[in-house]
Order: C-alpha cells, then structure tokens, then sequence
C-alpha cells in the first residue's frame, strides 16, 4: 500500500524544490543578506495613548526597535490534512497536482489551466515601492516578498475516517469537472487517508456511515496522541521532509465544554486525555500531538478545539497553532463589506445572513450542535469594527445579526449566500443592500488552505528579538508567540494570543500579514499616503 503520500508523478521523491529566485533586495544599512539568512533591523512606530486628568487624549508617537532573522533555505515541506477525504483536502489535492503538471481541460465554456486564483500568497501583490525615475507604482507577486514554500511542492498526505482513497472521495465531492479529474485519478486513487480517531457524539450522527477507517477507541487516550505523533513522524521519513504543517479540514464538531480541572490548563488536559475524559475532541487530541510533536496545527473549523489547555500546552512547548474556521465566501465579503460602511460613517442596523448548501459538511451543519459552533464563528466577525466605531454605536451597542444555514443536497458543494445589510443613513435615511453570492464552497476554500499552509511554515522560519531601549530588549532570537494571530485574513474566528485584541476586518488583516513580511526584510509599512505625489 502506497505510504499515504502523495506518489504520483510528481511525487515526494520527483518532485524537485522550485528554485527561489529572489526578486528583489532591499539596500539598507538595516538589511544584510547572506547564504543562511535574511537580517533586519526594523524601527516600529506606534502611538502610545494615555488621558490626562481633565480627561483629554495624549497621543505620544513610541518607536521599538526589532531585529528579525529569516532562515532562506526553504525546506521540503509535506501538508497532512484531518479530513483529507473531504470536498476540501480532495479539490486541494487536485488542485496542487494540477498546478504541478500545468493541467489544462476542457468545459462547457472552453479550455480552463489550473492556478492558484483566490490564494493570497499566490494569487495576488503587494506595492514594493515606487519606480525611481517613473515614481509609478512597483507590484510585486505576495509569494515573492519573503523565500517561500512553493505550493506545487508540497508532499499531500492525511488522515479520514473514511477510508475511500482520494479518487473515489473526489467523485463523491463532485466539485471538480470530469475532464480535469481523469487526469489526476491515477494519481489520486493511490492516495488513501490514514485511519483516524472518531468520537461519535462530535460530530453529526449523519456522518457515521462514512466512518469505516478508524483507529480503535472512541475517547481521548494518549494512545491516540502517540498514534497521531507516529504517522506525522512516520510521513516525514517516509518522504525525506524538513518541515510538515498539518491542518483540521475534517468535520465542524460540536464545542467541547470548558470544565476547570479537565482542559483548563495543559497540565489538566493532558490529564484528561490519559483518563479518557469524553469531553476531549478528536480536533483537540489532533492539536495536542501536533504540538508535543512541534508540528504547526491549524484549525479550518469553527468548534474550540484550541480550550484554554490546549493553548497554554502550545505556549509551553514554542509550538505554532492557529485558526478557527476558513474564511471563503459569504462572511469574508462580510468582513469587508461591513469594514467599508462603519468606517463610512453609514450605521449598519442589521445583517441577516442565510445560506444553503448541498454538500456533506452541510449535512453535518444540519445537525443543531455543529451549526451551533459555526454560528458563533459566523456572528462574532463584526465585532471589532463596531466597537471601534463609537460615534456610530453606544457602549454594548451593536446590529442586529442573523445566521441561518439550511442543507440543501441539490445545489451540492455550490452553496447559495443571501444577505440583506439594513442600515441607517443621513437625516433618517436607510440604504438597504441585498447580496446573493453563489460560493462554489471547496474552491474558494482550498486556496486558504494552501496559504495557512506557507504562511505557517513560512513563521517557522521567523525569529525576533528586540533591541529597544526602554527595557523591553531581549537578549536571543525567539519565535513568534504560539498563536500565529497573522493567519487571521483566512480565518472567521481568529485565534489570537490570550488577552490580544481581535481583527476581524479583511483590510486590517491583510495588512497585518503584507506589513510583517516586509519588516522581516526591513521595509516600512506599506503607506497610501503616496506624499511624493501631493508635496511637489
Ligand atoms: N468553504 C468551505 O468549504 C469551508 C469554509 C469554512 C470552513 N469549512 C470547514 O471545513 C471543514 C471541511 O469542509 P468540507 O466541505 O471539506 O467537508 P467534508 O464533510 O466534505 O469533509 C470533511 C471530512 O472530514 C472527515 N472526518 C470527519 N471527522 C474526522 C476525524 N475525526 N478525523 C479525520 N477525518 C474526519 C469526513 O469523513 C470528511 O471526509 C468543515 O468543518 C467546514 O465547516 C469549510
Ligand atoms: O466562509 P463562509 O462562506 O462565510 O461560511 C461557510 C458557510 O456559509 C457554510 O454554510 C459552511 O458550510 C462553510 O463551512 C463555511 O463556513
């Protein structure tokens, strides 16, 4: 039996690394450049704010400044998916053998080539600067900003609790056209998800008669931890990989209780796997054997895998972990189209979002305990951009807002999103807009899941420390903060370090992840101040 890897003709073995060629440098005192390593010295300037005693705001301008290291050598990297069967992991897996081989193939509205459209990282561009002598605008492709993982070289492997290998399980999604899937069958029908672990009472009772690839137990044990461990450790040696990200596309669950004393700390969930406490998620069991194994995790799903324990396991062991909850389609044009009217000064009163959908994760979103944990994924995202509006809104003020998915088994993984956003305008005015957005739910969804993928990895080869005056100096290189808050753009619910704020605006987020990868190569925020074109 193939090792569950991705062994076609582009396989681990034949696939060769796509050679980095940098596109730019940066010539700075601040940048130096050699074989190993990109290093920069980068000034951060905020605005410290504080009120004085007749209550007035005092804005005082706060520079830190940070030296980055950044590792070039990029390494031989392997993406395992939770729920690798899945319409998700089968169209990104298609979809990567697809860019690998430069596929082309025919449909009713003529040839179509694989890309990576809707992938940030290599779907779209950041501004480098302006041309010296032209002064216009120089783009360049995101992928290129910092050396990273090329997505065609990704070594693909998983685990599903159905056993159906990832040609059949493509057929079942029924996502893809046939035209461009028999040209990836082979290849795919000799890719089979390792068994998993499956503890009914998470996901819908819907989902059992898929379930015929599993390991044995139906409760958290550190036997599944140490199976898990030994499958990633096991993908790594068999396809001579440097670096594995792994990634929960398996079903949404149902929220895991907070119980003080089981998952509260890591010490405690630790406890409570080893005595089978069935309150530990298959999602959770996942995130703690990625971290023991210092393998980044990220969460596609809504449900809280990540308690409380589970975080403070991955800050204990330096371990990367994100989520929740892939942001593809209806709410990621929320995140932006309500960013755009509150910070218009346009009062947004209510957002009724409904959508229907036909595939299996609308099956088991039909399920009242899993849509739960997706409701509160796709109802908190507007939060920060109310809050921060208080011209608009009183303290505790806030739209009316409205989630509705019903499963619909006609329209298949094309999920139909209606919204309707009320809002009050001038002098008593009320602008209404009504959106319907046909989200072809799995291709909108596999490109995030390609750049959680990069963008993860590429954060293992991030180190900072700080050499600022005002104490905060430290003395050696260290990681990021566990919780890789920079994923958010792809993310409904993003995790964030415990005590950070949240930012669920799109443009905000974007501009978090363009701006820290142009500091790690010591060049300033991007800026549309464009004052070389007003001061002349
Ligand atoms: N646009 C999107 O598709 C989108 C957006 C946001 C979030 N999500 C989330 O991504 C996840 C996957 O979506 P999908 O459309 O691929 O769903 P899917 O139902 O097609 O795939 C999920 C897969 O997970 C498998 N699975 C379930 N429990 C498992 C376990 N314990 N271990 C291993 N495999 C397990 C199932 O057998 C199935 O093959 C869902 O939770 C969904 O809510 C999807
Ligand atoms: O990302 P998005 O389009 O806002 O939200 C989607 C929901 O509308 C859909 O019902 C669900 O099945 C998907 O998993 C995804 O969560």
């Amino acid at each position: 039996m193939a090792p569950h890897a991705d062994i076609g003709p582009g396989s681990s073995n034949e696939v060769a690394a796509t050679a980095h060629k940098d596109l730019f440098t940066v010539n700075s005192p601040n940048v130096v450049y050699n074989a190993n390593e990109i290093r920069s010295k980068y000034t951060y300037r905020t605005t410290l704010v504080s009120q004085n005693a007749d209550g007035k705001y005092v804005a005082t301008p706060k520079e830190t400044v940070y030296d980055f290291k950044v590792e070039r050598k990029i390494p031989k990297t392997g993406m395992m998916l939770v729920g690798w069967g899945g319409n998700n992991g089968t169209t990104v897996t298609a979809g990567i053998i697809a860019n690998r081989r430069g596929l082309k193939w025919d449909t009713r509205e003529g040839s179509r080539a694989a890309n990576y459209y809707g992938s940030v990282v290599m779907g779209s561009t950041m501004k480098l600067g302006t041309d010296a002598k032209t002064a216009k605008d120089v783009n360049i492709p995101f992928h290129d900003v910092l050396p990273m993982v090329h997505p065609n070289d990704l070594v693909i492997g998983g685990w599903d609790i159905s056993g159906m290998n990832l040609s059949a399980a493509m057929d079942r999604a029924a996502v893809l056209e046939p035209t461009l899937k028999m040209q990836v069958h082979k290849e795919m029908a000799a890719m089979v998800p390792l068994p998993s672990i499956y503890y009914p009472d998470f996901i819908a009772a819907n989902q059992e008669d898929r379930a015929d690839n599993l390991i044995a137990g139906s409760k958290a044990c550190l036997e599944h931890v140490e199976k898990i461990r030994k499958d990633i450790r096991d993908f790594k040696a068999v396809n001579n990989l440097e670096k594995i990200i792994v990634q929960w596309t398996a079903n949404t669950e149902r929220f895991a209780e907070i119980i003080p004393g089981v998952n509260d700390t890591a010490d405690n969930l630790m406890k409570a796997i080893e005595s089978g406490h069935e309150e530990v998620s298959p999602s959770t069991v996942f995130a703690v054997a990625c971290i023991l194994e210092n393998t980044p995790f990220i969460n596609g799903s809504p449900q809280n895998t990540f308690v409380p324990g589970a975080i403070q396991l991955a800050e204990k062991h330096n371990a990367f972990i994100g989520g929740d909850d892939f942001k593809s389609g209806q709410t990621k044009m929320k995140s932006a189209l309500v960013d755009f009217l509150i910070s218009a000064g346009i009062k947004l009163t209510s957002i009724a979002s409904y959508n229907h959908l036909g595939n299996n994760d609308g099956k088991n979103l039909s399920s009242q305990r899993q849509f739960r944990s997706k409701e509160i994924s796709k109802s908190n995202v507007v939060d920060d951009m109310v809050e921060a509006n208080t011209v608009l809104y009183k303290k505790g003020e806030h739209p009316d807002h409205t989630v509705v998915i019903k499963y619909m088994p006609a329209v298949g993984d094309n999920k139909r999103a209606l919204d309707e956003y009320y809002a009050e305008i001038f002098m008593g005015g009320h602008q209404t807009i009504s959106l319907f957005n046909v989200c072809e739910d799995s291709l909108l969804a596999s490109p995030l899941i390609i750049d959680l993928v990069l963008i993860a990895e590429m954060m293992t080869r991030i180190q900072w420390k700080s050499s600022s005056s005002d104490g905060a100096a430290t003395k050696d290189f260290k990681n990021f903060h566990s919780v890789l808050s920079i994923l958010s753009y792809m993310l409904k619910a993003p995790l964030t370090p415990p005590g950070t704020p949240v930012i669920n605006a799109l443009a905000k987020q974007r501009g978090a992840l363009t701006n820290i990868f142009r500091a790690c190569v010591g060049l300033e925020p991007e800026s549309d101040m464009t004052l070389e074109h007003k001061l002349f």
